[in-house]
């Protein structure tokens, strides 16, 4: 692989507050990561005016508000996410079949010409930070792996592009859902990193040898002490994976 081609596949996770740190991170990042993501966080914090201040620095996004919600919320959510331009974004599988499928329709019905392209939506299936303990706790008997392949099928039954998972799932994934499906990679961790709250994690050319599309990776870069040089160490590794 190239170091163009591992740069397009790190997603870097932009977890700020302060709208100042968004063109920072813009502007520093642009040439070393593929796509940056909104979450909770910063979208709270600044909303829409994030979106257009990476887009006015050229910059990809993925717009990581993993909406739960009934059919008629997460479906007009979805659609003003596409109002937004931005190249991701993604809903809870947990919130059923009905409601990834309303959303879907809805996105077709709405860019049916086929002038711009539509986002491409993922599903969550288990979040990284989760291990069995979690799900048991939860009232969920599965094993994470058997949650997540169960998930990512129904997500594909419902027309969405993919799902976000730990990179450890990404081979039963593959499986079942086949080569066209997107897999996007939290719980990714380079050698220098440590895990935090993440509980399956995967080094970054590990997790590109099992195919994951894209890797989620923030505060590995995010809180290095020389972020753009953590960014091509990153690189470096998934070109000698
Ligand atoms: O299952 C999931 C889904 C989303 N995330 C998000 O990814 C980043 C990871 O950040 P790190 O600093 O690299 O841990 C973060 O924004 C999460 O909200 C996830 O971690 N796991």
């Amino acid at each position: 692989m190239t170091r163009e081609e591992a740069i397009k596949k790190i997603i870097f996770a932009m977890d700020v507050s302060e709208f100042t740190d968004v063109q920072f991170w813009a502007e520093t990042l642009s040439e070393h990561v593929g796509m940056f993501k909104i979450g909770k966080q910063l979208y709270t914090a600044c909303g829409p005016a994030a979106v257009r201040m990476i887009q006015k620095f050229g910059g990809e996004v993925f717009l990581d508000l993993k909406y739960h919600d009934i059919p008629n919320t997460v479906s007009k959510a979805v659609l003003e996410a596409a109002n937004l331009g931005v190249q991701l974004v993604d809903v809870h599988a947990l919130g059923g079949l009905e409601m990834m499928s309303t959303t879907m329709e809805a996105l077709d019905k709405q860019f049916g010409g086929g002038c711009t392209p539509r986002p491409k939506v993922l599903a969550i299936t288990v979040l990284t930070s989760s291990n069995e303990e979690t799900l048991r706790a939860i009232g969920i008997d599965h094993s994470v792996p058997e949650m997540v392949v169960r998930l990512a099928k129904l997500a594909k039954q419902a027309g969405v592009d993919g799902v976000v998972a730990s990179p450890q799932e990404v081979g039963l994934i593959r499986e079942a859902c086949g080569d066209d499906f997107l897999i996007v990679t939290p719980g990714v961790r380079p050698s220098f990193a440590a895990a935090n709250d993440q509980k399956r994690i995967m080094t970054p050319a590990d997790a590109v040898k099992a195919g994951a599309n894209y890797l989620v990776i923030g505060r590995p870069i995010g809180d290095a002490e020389n972020p753009v040089e953590a960014a091509k160490l990153i690189v470096d590794e998934i070109v000698a994976g």
